[in-house]
């Protein structure tokens, strides 16, 4: 059996210089020793002993740039892992050497022919979460190629793998189920958080996406069907900002569900009981942050995703400078509806501070914007009392005000509460109040009403109509509603995707005021730079740097928000500049410090190209194959 020590490995992966890696066994046993491209995609922040000692390894290496992934698959086994699998895509030589020739088909393809079928198959299906089931499917059988797909044509794709298409799909999570991803943690494994992280194949983690089911997105409690989301949103950190999908774990703490329908059903899939509340929930949530910490190091981010209003804020306020952690909910959306207000600033011509907003809703999303707001507000001179008088809530019980007559207010909603006589109807508010932004986000559908918005066309040449909630069917007017009803005057945003509306020869590009255009970069550029905790002013700077990647031509064709085919360039931009804030205020932890930040960012960015698994050897003069 011929053994040889290998300078370099994966053909066009390696430079031949100075790798001193274990001996490959070239017959029967190969087992191959696959070296990535994700060159300096390791960090240098501290995670954890095992990986210093991989990045001590990584600096004895001349290269010291190449990371490695022992790759012990061969045979059949390499088509059954997604993360290696490229089907059709294996050359004659890589069959022949991984033992799989004849495994396949003869035909062997390139990416862009496999992405021109996958693409066909997509649209073949009728209905979105048959879609969703077969992209499911493609990203359990060959990933790389599944990312190339969903990347290349995320206008297309996003709308299948997250919202409005997502949420169907966690309504239905258990009859769709075909194969578990990620982990379902439940209150039972009390004591034992550790030991199941530990049985997650990965272990390099860098991102976790953690749900409790409770409120997935509008569509309220789906227990532990709301895994659909932590995966959807781990997608995109993928395809949107270029975290490599190793690095991603999707998590449900499963403490049971409120939703009698569920407890009921025979799909359903968690734990059949009442969610267990107090202490020992507490107990759960603790448990796993230290469990992650100790798992994957102190710079795993974790982000917090749709938990119900009374626990999203307590722990937010617990966790947000102890962990790097942050509520997607509350911060993200804030981020995302900020940077659309300050892009449409540049049509009405108005200061941030000289607008008066009408929130509908007075709850994570609504209470995270209007803070944003306020720093934004603040950062244009106002003091804070100025920019809280130009914010106006309205939660189910009608306007927020400070004389409530029962149930008291909750603090969070205290800050925006007015000195006001009570008024329960939205409509009446409105007309009221005469604010020039209203930004829904109540999980209402439609009742930013025909009236409503020709109101807020009365009061405004330019009105700002932002219907945030998810799904689409709980959006408080559709594109079309906003467009028609002001005579095409309205600047809208929605947290769903909408058509393109046309009307009187015009065409309106809806912008998705949605916080995928703020996560995947925030988390990319929090985890590179190696932050320990993610600050609001991170989501200002986001907002800002969002924003600004507005085109006037983007604007003129009603966009407040770029295009989404340009989500990857804008995650990046937006990662850039929080690790550039981080050096700049000595809360990076990754060293040496990089000069070039942007091509840092894109230096740990995910590749959806498919690697040779043709040693290099023969490549070299006198081996003969
Ligand atoms: N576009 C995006 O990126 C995002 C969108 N969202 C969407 O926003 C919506 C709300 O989410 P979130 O803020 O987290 O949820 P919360 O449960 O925290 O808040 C919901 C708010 O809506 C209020 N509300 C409920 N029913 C009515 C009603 N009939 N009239 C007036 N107000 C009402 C609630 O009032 P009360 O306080 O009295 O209960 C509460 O203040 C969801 O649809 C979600 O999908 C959320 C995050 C991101
Ligand atoms: C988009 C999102 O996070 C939500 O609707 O909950
Ligand atoms: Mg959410």
């Amino acid at each position: 059996m011929a053994r040889v020590v290998l300078k370099g490995i994966c053909k066009g992966a390696l430079s031949a210089s100075g790798y001193r890696g274990p001996a490959l066994a070239l017959s029967g046993e190969l087992s191959c020793l696959h070296l990535t491209q994700q060159t300096t995609a390791e960090y240098h922040s501290v995670s954890g002993a095992k990986h210093a000692r991989k990045d001590r390894l990584r600096q004895e290496s001349k290269s010291g740039t190449q990371t490695e992934t022992q790759c012990k698959f061969r045979g059949v086994n390499v088509l059954r892992e997604p993360k290696f699998n490229k089907g059709t895509a294996f050359t004659l030589k890589e069959r022949q050497i991984m033992g799989i020739h004849g495994l396949l088909p003869p035909v062997v393809f390139t990416q862009d022919e496999q992405v021109a079928r996958v693409l066909a198959n997509v649209r073949n299906w009728d209905e979105p979460l048959e879609q969703y089931i077969y992209l499911n499917g493609l990203q359990d059988r060959n990933e790389k190629l599944f990312y190339r797909l969903v990347s290349d044509n995320i206008e297309e794709m996003a709308p299948i793998l997250y919202t409005p298409t997502v949420g169907q799909a966690c309504q239905k999570y258990g009859f769709i189920f075909r194969k578990p991803r990620g982990l379902f943690i439940t209150i039972n494994d009390l004591g034992h958080v550790y030991d199941i992280l530990c049985n997650f194949p990965e272990h390099n983690i860098k991102a976790v996406v953690v749900t409790d089911g409770e409120r997935i997105l509008g569509l309220g409690d789906l227990g532990a069907f709301g895994m659909g989301i932590p995966v959807g949103k781990l997608s995109l950190y993928t395809a949107m900002g270029g975290i490599p999908p190793q690095q991603c774990l999707p998590v449900v703490l499963d403490v049971g569900t409120d939703n009698e329908k569920l407890l009921t059903s025979r799909n359903y899939i968690g734990l059949r009981h009442k969610r267990v509340r107090g202490q020992r929930y507490d107990d759960l949530i603790e448990e796993f942050l230290e469990a992650v910490v100790r798992r994957y190091g102190q710079n795993t981010l974790i982000q917090f995703e749709d938990f119900a209003n009374h626990n999203a804020f307590r722990l937010l306020e617990k966790y947000q400078n102890k962990y790097l952690t942050f509520n997607d909910d509350i911060q993200g959306t804030a981020s995302v509806a900020v940077a659309g207000v300050i892009a449409a600033m540049r049509i009405t011509k108005t200061k941030l501070s000289e607008n008066k907003y009408l929130f509908f809703g007075a709850g994570e999303a609504a209470i995270g914007i209007a803070k944003l707001l306020m720093m934004a507000m603040e950062e244009e001179g106002v003091s804070p009392e100025e920019a809280r008088e130009k914010i106006w809530m309205v939660d189910s019980r009608g306007l927020l005000t400070v004389g409530r007559p029962s149930g008291g207010i909750s603090k969070e909603k205290l800050q925006f509460a007015k000195d006001y006589k009570h008024m329960p109807s939205l409509e009446d508010i409105c007309r009221e109040i005469k604010p020039s932004v209203a930004i829904g986000a109540a999980g209402q559908g439609g009742r930013f009403t025909e009236q409503f918005i020709k109101d807020m066309g009365s009061f405004n040449e330019r009105p700002i109509i932002f219907a945030l909630s998810n799904p689409t069917s709980l959006a408080e007017c559709t594109a079309e509603a906003a467009y028609v009803h002001t005579e095409g005057r309205a600047v809208f945003a929605s947290g769903s995707p909408f058509d393109p509306v046309s009307l009187n020869d015009q065409v309106f590009y809806p912008g998705q005021g949605n916080n995928a255009y703020i996560f995947p970069g925030v988390a990319l550029g929090t985890i590179v730079a190696g932050v320990h905790h993610v600050t609001d002013d991170m989501f200002l700077i986001a907002s800002k740097v969002l924003a600004g990647l507005v085109t006037d031509a983007d604007l003129a064709e009603g966009r407040v928000y770029p295009p989404l085919s340009t989500i990857r360039e804008v995650s990046t931009q937006l990662a850039t500049k929080i690790v550039e804030y981080a050096y700049d205020n000595d809360m990076a932890a990754t060293y040496p410090e990089p000069d070039d930040k942007e091509s840092f960012v894109r230096q740990h960015q995910y590749s959806t190209e498919y690697e040779s698994f043709v040693p290099e050897i023969y490549s070299w003069p006198g081996v003969v194959e």
